[in-house]
């Protein structure tokens, strides 16, 4: 297996192009199985994980082409062979629990392997299940598969989710625009992702009102056509990379950024004592003075600060002056950087959902195993500014999220490369 040295080296300079965002194609890649017509995608970022997507979509019967270099996405859901969403493939990708509510909305049937926990916590998915249900379906747990079928079509709903999940919005959002009728989902989630779907939906002639609010209307139509759709910034790309800058100093702009995708982790940037400038080519962010503060940061559904940061924000705050807390609200489990960021020389308390991270001056750099896609690019950015060498291994956990990480890096200076398996 793969492993990514970084030695740090010291104040970064320049630019980072930022890509589309993994979680939003994630999601608009399954919506083609709501229409006969292709869709297209560009801005797509080039992920192991869009790769997952491409293999569950071609196992259905669907065209999936990837052009310019991976960019560019040509999707055709025209003749459909299977409604069945594999365990092979679903164990290798939570995501592709995202093909239920458009298979169930095509056919009025679907199996899908319902994909377990991960490293970060249990993840069950009931609320997708109510919501479905709500709309006409019936579903059943079977060989581990979820059995949905709705004999009489899916009829729209009153929805209100106990909590804003975005699989579960999505899922809903997206078989509702075949439904009969008017949908309304309560508490849905309002972020990004959400949107851009909505958006992508609208494209191929769905009714959809109120994305990116918790109250999202659909009025179901009979059919959608195709679209073309340029996929929305990766905000915890975005995010991560402006960290970067943070952790080691210096000054980077990153590319495609926008303030509004990272509002409340700005905020606590700047609380720490980052500087976050919006330019016309996206955001500027630089350290030049001293060390930082310390902050407190709750993870919270958007518009709150994101779980899908709160490993990297760990790595800036481990030699920040004081002592920060991080409570992270949305998954039971995902502090497994911590004990790593602990052999680098962090000083770090896990209690329950809230560690306790106590500044140290510099960190040093040691061989740390990734478990999750964000810890390992956590591990990564306290490589940055740790004295020596950091290795971090199982970096195909890395390759789930992160495009051209090491020449993304390298580009502004870090001393970065990939280390082949022999
Ligand atoms: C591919 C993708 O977009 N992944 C993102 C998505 O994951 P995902 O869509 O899985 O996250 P959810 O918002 O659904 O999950 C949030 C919380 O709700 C719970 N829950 C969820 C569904 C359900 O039916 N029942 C239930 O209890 C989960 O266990 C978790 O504790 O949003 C998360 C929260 O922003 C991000 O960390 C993930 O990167
Ligand atoms: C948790 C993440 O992804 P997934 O939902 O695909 O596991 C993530 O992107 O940080």
């Amino acid at each position: 297996m793969d492993s990514i040295m970084v030695t740090g080296n010291g104040p970064l300079r320049g630019e980072i192009p930022i890509a589309g965002a993994k979680n939003a194609c994630l999601a608009l890649m399954p919506a083609t199985l709501l229409s006969e017509e292709p869709l297209t995608l560009t801005n797509a970022p080039r992920l192991s994980d869009i790769k997952t997507m491409s293999t569950l979509l071609a196992s259905l019967g669907a065209e999936v082409s990837s052009l310019q270099d991976g960019q560019v996405l040509a999707l055709s859901s025209h003749d459909l062979t299977s409604s069945r969403a594999d365990y092979e493939i679903v164990r290798k990708m939570r995501a592709s629990n995202l093909v239920l509510g458009p298979l169930l909305a095509r056919f009025g049937h679907a199996e899908v392997s319902l994909p377990g926990g991960c490293a970060i916590g249990a993840r069950p998915m009931d609320l997708h299940q109510d919501g479905l249900e709500a709309l006409g379906a019936e579903i059943e747990l079977r060989d581990g598969y979820l059995h949905a079928k709705a004999p009489r079509g899916l009829k729209g709903a009153m929805i209100a989710l106990r909590f804003p999940s975005v699989g579960a919005t999505e899922n809903i959002l997206m078989a509702a625009t075949l439904a009969r009728g008017t949908t309304v989902i309560d508490n849905a989630a309002r972020e990004p992702e959400i949107v851009d779907l909505a958006r992508c939906l609208r494209a191929m002639g769905a009714q959809i009102e109120g994305e990116g609010t918790s109250r999202i209307e659909v009025q179901g139509v009979d059919r959608l056509h195709g679209a073309t759709h340029p996929v929305v910034t990766d905000r915890i790309e975005l995010g991560t990379y402006m960290l970067a800058p943070a952790i080691a100093g210096g000054e980077v702009e990153c590319l495609g950024g926008r303030r509004d995708l990272v509002a409340s982790f700005i905020d606590k940037l700047e609380e720490a004592g980052v500087s976050v400038e919006e330019t016309p080519r996206g955001l500027k962010v630089s350290r030049t003075n001293g060390r930082l503060s310390a902050v407190d940061v709750t993870t919270a559904p958007y518009p709150g600060f994101p779980t899908d940061l709160q490993a990297q924000m760990m790595a800036m705050l481990a030699t920040a002056d004081g002592v920060s807390e991080l409570h992270e609200t949305i998954f039971e489990n995902r502090f497994m950087h911590a004990p790593e960021l602990v052999r680098m020389g962090a000083d770090i308390e896990v209690h329950g959902g809230t560690a306790r991270v106590t500044g140290v001056e510099r960190l040093k750099g040691a061989p740390v195993m990734a478990t999750d896609l964000r810890a390992s690019v956590s591990l990564i950015l306290a490589g940055l500014a740790a004295e020596g060498e950091t290795v971090v291994s199982r970096v195909y956990h890395l390759d789930r999220g992160y495009e051209h990480v090491v020449r993304k890096l390298s580009g502004v200076g870090a001393k970065i490369e990939r280390v082949r398996a022999q």
